[in-house]
């Protein structure tokens, strides 16, 4: 998983004409992980099947993520260009990719990482596996210098990895039962939209 994740930000490195090994520096202790997610089918009849999500909008806030999923489905993403939610379909013999919150910040939106969540049904239970490619804890994380130039502002200030981290448990935590716990503190370091 993990080469296969730094063959994917040398393409992304390449293809913005930076060094293949650009991003190789932020990996020495890196803080990635893997997480098994295991959906439960919503009671049936529901009252309210449209409030049936497993998982709630969120961006990832890593680097990158690594899919793999069964074939019942239930992942949608919000397109950027008239909000609507579109349904990712199942692929249980591929990877889906998904660029996280830090690659956004470091490629200075040239990659942009999306808003996502999961949807359950009421007959099948669903089962996923995420790699979590992240960071060393003690990364800054902000825009290459490469890819800001006076006519190209950082879009993002720079941002302390583990300190980000940190402050998301502990606010998920305070807010345990608000809807959209997981979403980004991202807007925080938000310079301009
Ligand atoms: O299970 C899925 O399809 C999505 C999982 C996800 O978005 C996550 O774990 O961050
Ligand atoms: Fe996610």
């Amino acid at each position: 998983m993990v080469k296969l994740a730094y063959k994917l930000m040398e393409l992304v490195a390449l293809s913005l004409g930076l060094p293949a090994d650009r991003f190789h520096g932020f990996f020495k202790d890196q803080t990635s992980y893997i997480r098994l997610n295991h959906y439960n089918p919503y009671p049936s009849p529901s009252p309210s099947p449209h409030l049936a999500l497993g998982l709630g909008i969120h961006q990832d806030s890593g680097v990158l993520t690594i899919l793999n999923e069964d074939d019942v489905g239930g992942l949608e993403v919000k397109r950027k260009t008239d909000g609507e939610w579109v349904q990712v379909k199942s692929t249980p013999d591929a990877y889906i990719i998904n660029i996280g919150d830090n690659t956004q910040v470091w490629t200075n939106d040239e990659y942009e990482s999306v808003e996502h969540r999961e949807v359950v049904n009421s007959e099948r239970e669903r089962f996923s596996i995420a790699f979590f490619l992240h960071a060393s804890s003690y990364t800054m994380v902000e825009p290459l210098e490469e890819l800001t130039s006076e006519q190209n502002p950082a879009k993002n200030r720079a941002y302390s990895w583990g300190k980000f981290i940190a402050h998301k448990k502990w606010s998920d935590f305070q807010k345990l039962s608000v809807e959209n716990v997981q979403i980004s503190h991202l807007t925080d370091f938000r310079i301009s939209k």
